[in-house]
């Protein structure tokens, strides 16, 4: 199903590998799009994801309950952004990991004819794998580079800050030890899992997703390679998977009529996608720093999607647990 994302992961780096370039500027074009194509409105459909993930109509107190819950989790971590910066920031990779690592999981059990991924152990390395990629890679490939972007979310907030422990030769080499050992693990325990040609085949697709991203995050930029993978790798994987609880989308889609079905989602997601709009210019008035440039919209820009992935985070897993990915 997802065959068109790694066309286009895999142009994104053909393109920036023959020499393909954007200027310092527009590198932040591709992550600030995804403000409206795919990126944030693959969030707004949270609100709906519990009622369609139990095959019931959206009611009153779902959204009353579930929306004072989201809107609690999401104010408390906005707090630690001010209070705390540098550990919020922390904590948000850590919280990336988990969310885009089993972001990628449920196709591979879910979407294949037969999946390699049988056990619970399995699942974890390869939740694990999938989501360190994204994270791991830049800091090893574009050190200084992923460190100023991260330097440019935190200084939001506190314009002292240099997160050199990010580049640290010690820091680095653990890292790129750990990952290494963590992707040839879940490979190799993924592989374990091959019993016929359906699930060889499932094998084949995991390692070549994990290839391709790798290659993508390796030769693009960190923040263009953020720009491609988030909104058209993880956002749409999302999106299908919401799409596909639903009568309205889920025959459109399996029917490959992806404008339909996009369309219709889109007009789901649209108001929270505004609410969402609406608290990204309340924030961006808020940190104490002046945004002045790309990059520090583009700082807060992450500040909001990191606020908002927490209880998206919790609604993916309750929908995990009851697709039972775990
Ligand atoms: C990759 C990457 C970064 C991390 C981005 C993160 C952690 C984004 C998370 C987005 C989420 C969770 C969206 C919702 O699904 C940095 C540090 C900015 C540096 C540039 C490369
Ligand atoms: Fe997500």
């Amino acid at each position: 199903m997802f065959e068109c994302t790694w066309f286009v992961v895999a142009a994104a780096t053909a393109l920036w590998a023959i020499g393909g370039t954007l200027s310092t500027e527009l590198r932040y074009v591709p992550l600030l799009l995804s403000i409206v194509v795919f990126g944030l409105p693959h969030g707004g459909l949270d609100h709906v994801t519990l009622s369609r993930g139990r095959g019931r109509d959206l009611s009153l107190r779902t959204l009353a309950v579930g929306g004072a819950l989201y809107s609690l989790l999401a104010i408390s971590y906005a707090i630690v952004w001010f209070v705390a910066p540098t550990a919020a920031f922390v904590a948000f990779l850590l919280l990336t990991w988990i969310h885009w690592g089993t972001g990628d999981l449920f196709p591979m059990v879910l979407l294949v004819e037969r999946t390699h991924l049988d056990t619970r152990l399995q699942r974890v390395f390869a939740a694990a794998s999938r989501g360190a990629i994204p994270l791991v890679v830049p800091i090893l490939a574009h050190p200084v580079t992923y460190r100023d972007a991260a330097v440019a979310v935190v200084r939001l907030f506190d314009p002292t800050i240099s997160l050199a422990w990010l580049t640290a030769p010690t820091f680095r080499i653990t890292l790129g030890l750990g990952f290494t050992a963590l992707v040839l693990t879940a490979l190799s325990a993924g592989r374990l899992g091959v019993s016929d040609a359906e699930a060889r085949r499932s094998w084949y697709y995991d390692l070549t997703e994990t290839a391709l991203l790798v290659l993508l995050f390796v030769v693009l930029p960190p923040i263009v390679a953020l720009g491609v993978y988030f909104p058209l790798w993880h956002s749409t994987r999302h999106l299908a998977r919401i799409a596909l609880l639903d009568d309205r989308t889920a025959g459109p889609l399996r029917e490959g009529r992806v404008w339909r079905t996009a369309l219709t989602l889109g007009y789901d997601a649209l108001p929270m996608t505004l609410g969402a709009l609406v608290i990204f210019a309340v924030l961006a008035v808020a940190v104490p720093a002046h945004l002045g440039s790309m990059q520090d919209l583009a700082g807060a820009y992450l500040v909001l999607l990191a606020v908002f992935t927490l209880p998206h985070t919790i609604i993916v897993t309750w929908l995990d647990k009851r697709q039972h990915i775990w």
